[in-house]
């Protein structure tokens, strides 16, 4: 259907496959401009060649799919170029660089899939980058070899059904018997959870502790434990082929040796990791505007209206088109009040979205109302 609307849209099916190509070339970033050093630099442009050749060409599928096939692959390649344990010691294998890194590798990799790269920073930051954080030398030596070299996929699980926002209200229950935790209850919105090897979850050691924050540890949980199990991926309105999904411990027996960090001290393992995932998660949104200009960019200089290129409009862009646009983002605004359930297509507000952005393009789109607007207005000071 959009390759139809496009395909209309454009002068011919050649011009058409031209434009697409251009989107995925990836236009230049000048990071001379945003003070990088000439490592960074030489990472960013690796990542990019590197992500437009081998991802951006398959993330429509991925989307349209809600899969993505190759990601066990992918991640080994991901391992071979040392991004996925990017802010790992270099004895596990690791390359020993920093957050700045690690942004610029999370936005390259946004910019050609935004799903994929959601999953590459649970995997990277929120799994390896805990494990680096917190684990004792015993769980880093097991654990991060295989994790950093892409063989095993990782995630991490605080959230439940009835604790987002206010994560430390959780529920999943960990009884000490013997040397082994029983954990009983499930997790919920997990990034990576169906194709997890090693997952880091919260779990309530200490129900009666005051306030609950106190009673929380972390725990290294591997695929196969005996009464772990994952629901069915969820489908979501956007992050397709970013497979999540809902975590089950039913009489799941953890051993004692598997607890990350201090016993009942997990709030602290979990808040301290969660500002650093704020860190690095930011260069996803980074990489998706950056995406937009590559595509919306090539698209301004070959389209033509009027008898010339519609990137030569816009002089007249001051005045805004009120409803159409307010109603796009009262829409956005739904979605945020529901929180995750408004990001998955069992609630109407992804509908609502989509509904509400025809109208910045049907019936003269947002920039020829903006040009009628603007000629108006110019015609009062004559
Ligand atoms: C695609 C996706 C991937 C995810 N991946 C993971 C993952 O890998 N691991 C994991 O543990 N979790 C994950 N999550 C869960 C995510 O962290 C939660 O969805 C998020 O914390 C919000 O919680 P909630 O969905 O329960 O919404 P709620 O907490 O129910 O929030 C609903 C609305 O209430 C508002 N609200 C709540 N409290 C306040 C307050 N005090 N002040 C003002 N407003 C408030 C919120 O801002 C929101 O607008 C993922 C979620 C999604 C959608």
């Amino acid at each position: 259907m959009a390759a139809a609307v496009l395909g209309r849209a454009v002068a011919g099916a050649g011009l058409r496959v031209r434009l697409l190509r251009r989107g995925c070339a990836g236009l230049a970033v000048d990071d001379t401009v945003n003070g990088l050093s000439t490592e960074q630099r030489q990472l960013r442009q690796t990542m990019t060649k590197f992500c437009q050749e081998h991802l951006a060409p398959k993330a429509q599928q991925i989307d349209q799919e809600n899969e993505f096939k190759d990601m066990r692959e992918f991640w080994k390649k991901l391992g071979e170029l040392g991004v996925l344990g990017i802010t790992a010691p270099v004895e596990y294998g690791g390359s020993a660089l920093g957050y700045l890194d690690h942004v610029l590798v999370m936005e390259e990799i946004s910019r050609a899939s935004g799903a994929v790269g959601l999953s590459y920073g649970a995997h990277s930051n929120l799994c390896i980058n805990q494990l680096v954080r917190n684990g004792n030398e015993a769980q880093k030596e097991k654990y991060l070899p295989k994790l950093i070299s892409g063989e095993h996929i990782g995630a991490l699980a605080m959230s439940e059904p009835n604790a987002g926002s206010d994560v430390v209200s959780m529920k999943l229950k960990a009884d000490k018997k013997g040397d082994y935790f029983v954990l009983n209850g499930s997790k919920f919105w997990i990034t990576n959870g169906p194709d997890a090897d090693v997952l880091i979850v919260y779990a309530k050691t200490d129900v009666n502790a005051v306030p609950a924050s106190r009673g929380i540890t972390a725990f290294i949980v591997e695929r196969g434990m005996a009464g772990f199990s994952t629901a069915p991926k969820l489908n979501k309105l956007g992050m397709r082929g970013s497979n999540t999904c809902e975590l089950i411990f039913e009489d799941c027996k953890i051993p004692a040796a598997n607890v990350l960090g201090a016993l009942s001290k997990g709030v602290y393992v979990l808040m301290s990791g969660l500002d650093l995932e704020r860190l690095v998660l930011s260069g996803g949104p980074l990489g998706l505007m950056q995406a937009v200009l590559d595509h919306a960019i090539p698209y301004l200089h070959v389209r033509e209206a009027f008898g010339q290129k519609i990137g030569h409009f816009q002089d007249c862009a001051g005045v805004i088109l009120y409803s159409a646009e307010c109603a796009t983002q009262v829409a956005l605004d739904g979605i945020q009040c529901l929180g995750g359930n408004g990001y998955i297509n069992d609630f109407p507000m992804g509908r609502f979205l989509r509904d509400a952005k025809l109208y910045e393009i049907g019936a003269g789109t947002s920039e020829v109302r903006r040009l009628i607007i603007g000629r108006a207005f110019n015609a009062t000071f004559k």
